[in-house]
């Protein structure tokens, strides 16, 4: 099939991908030319392990192209893909202005029978606002389907060629074995529905996770007080098939360009039609004080913070991206600064994004774990990276002015910190070296 996708971020730069890679014939267009530059040499603009690989395969057998040319590329095709971002408004809302620039934009470039097909994440309804905006443009037959998209940042790829599962709304039942087909070479879990649904069970399975990462985060913080092990209980609780073992890892909350986002649209969607979504807002409220649980622990440790020397591990909001978008990262550097503490700084590949938008005389950005560790007077871990599961923390007590470390991941486990000299602080076990209070090193 000859497909246009409209947006190169990741939705839409690694569906296109993987269209192409089944065979397809996909054009990406963006507005932003220095991205298609940049994909039209070949480099792309999101950190996602292999992704050029597949991307070089597929533009050398002449299946994937890159333009910022919209009209053409929707001209030629006839499957139109949008993927759009869907920010928030101050509100919580989803702003809809890219997606509605974007069907204006469709609309007038048609030239014939089309299929325009949502991968964004929209609130219910936006589809039939989206059929409105191409009709208002075109005379032109076409079809609106919602295809919500579930892939990860970090494992995009994997996550779009074997999906647990596709949704697929739409109202033209004739289009179902077209759609179905289409989508058949990458699983043969194809739930197809109307319009509406699909919309929201995005949504619902975005605030779904989020929940139960809020869930166990409350239950981390009760083991805490009753000498329970979080990482244990989670374990016993994920045995049962009703709960699943995946999302319960307790830590410093979630952060990125969805669950924030989605959470606070969803409880927008629901108050616009007069329903307060309680469960949803107290899942937004926990998430946002867990962040803090390090501060907590770096004050318990080292007594107050100001003029200490703090080593962050890890700044992107999940290990294999660069994307620090709503990254815990931010906020509690945010507060460490606030409250006078030096920051020695580092993540494998997201310093440069930070650095773009974060900087203080209070930074120092370091070459690697070890550097931001030396002289520190605590360290935080913040992503769980490999490379700090990896890393051997025997040789911190030799590098650190005092051998703390704060895992706001819980990468540990106790035979790695046993043995280690370290005073460490976990989220939601108990400390196996108790609670010390040690000299602020000033220096
Ligand atoms: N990032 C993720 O992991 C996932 C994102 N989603 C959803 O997919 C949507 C897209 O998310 P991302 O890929 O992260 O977006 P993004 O914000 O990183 O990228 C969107 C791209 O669209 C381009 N664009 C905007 N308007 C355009 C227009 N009229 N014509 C051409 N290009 C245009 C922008 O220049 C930008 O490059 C959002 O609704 C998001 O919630 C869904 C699942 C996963
Ligand atoms: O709509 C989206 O954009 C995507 O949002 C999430 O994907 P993503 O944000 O890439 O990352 P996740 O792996 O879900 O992690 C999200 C956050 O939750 C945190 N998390 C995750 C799992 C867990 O057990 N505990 C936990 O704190 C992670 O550290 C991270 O900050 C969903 O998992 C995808 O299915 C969805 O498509």
């Amino acid at each position: 099939m000859d497909i246009a996708v409209i947006g190169t971020g990741y939705v839409g730069l690694v569906s296109g991908i993987c269209f192409a890679e089944m065979g397809n014939h996909v054009t990406c267009v963006d507005q932003d030319i220095n991205k298609i530059e940049a994909l039209q040499n070949l480099a792309s603009p999101i950190y996602e392990p292999g992704i050029e690989t597949f991307m070089e395969r597929n533009v050398q057998a002449e299946r994937l192209k890159f333009s910022s040319n919209l009209i053409e590329a929707v001209r030629q095709s006839e499957l139109i893909i949008i993927a759009v971002g869907t920010p928030s408004l101050p509100s919580g809302e989803a702003n809809l202005q890219y997606i509605e620039q974007a069907a204006g934009e469709i609309g007038r470039a048609m030239n014939g029978r089309k299929i325009v097909a949502t991968k964004s994440t929209v609130p219910v309804g936006t589809n039939e606002k989206i059929r409105q905006i191409i009709a208002g443009q075109t005379e032109q037959p076409f079809d609106i389907v919602s295809i919500p998209e579930f892939l990860r940042e970090g494992s995009a790829i994997q996550d779009t060629l074997h999906p647990d599962r596709i949704v697929i709304g739409l109202d033209n039942r004739e289009l179902e074995a077209t759609m179905v087909e289409l989508h058949s070479s990458f699983t043969d879990q194809i739930f197809v529905t109307d319009i509406r649904s699909a919309e929201m069970i995005k949504y619902a399975s975005n605030a779904f996770l989020a929940t139960k990462i809020s869930f166990i985060n409350e239950i981390s913080n009760i083991c805490e007080k009753v000498g329970a092990d979080v990482t244990e209980v989670a374990l016993g609780m994920g045995k049962d098939p009703r709960i699943g073992p995946s999302f319960l890892n307790a830590g410093i909350g979630y952060g990125g360009s969805c669950f924030p986002k989605d959470t606070k649209a969803l409880i927008q969607i629901a108050g616009n039609v007069n329903y307060e979504f309680q469960l949803l807002k107290s899942v937004v409220e926990v998430n946002k004080a867990q962040r803090y649980k390090v501060i907590e622990k770096l004050k318990q440790s080292l007594g107050q913070l100001n003029n200490t020397v703090i080593g962050i591990w890890g700044l992107s909001f999940k290990p294999n991206t660069d994307d620090i978008r709503e990254a815990p990262s931010i906020e509690i550097i945010e507060a460490l600064i606030g409250l006078g503490a030096r920051l020695k700084l580092y993540d494998p590949v997201a310093m440069g994004k930070f650095k773009d938008s974060f900087d203080h005389p209070s930074i120092t950005w370091c070459a690697n774990a070890l550097d931001a560790a030396a002289n520190a007077d605590a360290v935080c871990l913040l992503t769980d990276w490999q490379e700090f599961k990896e890393i051997s923390l025997s040789q911190l007590i030799y590098v650190m002015e005092q051998p703390i470390l704060i895992d706001g991941r819980n990468v540990y486990s106790k035979e790695q910190i046993e043995g280690a000299g370290l005073h460490y602080y976990s989220i939601g076990r108990p400390e196996p070296i108790p609670a010390f209070r040690s000299q602020v090193h000033v220096g």
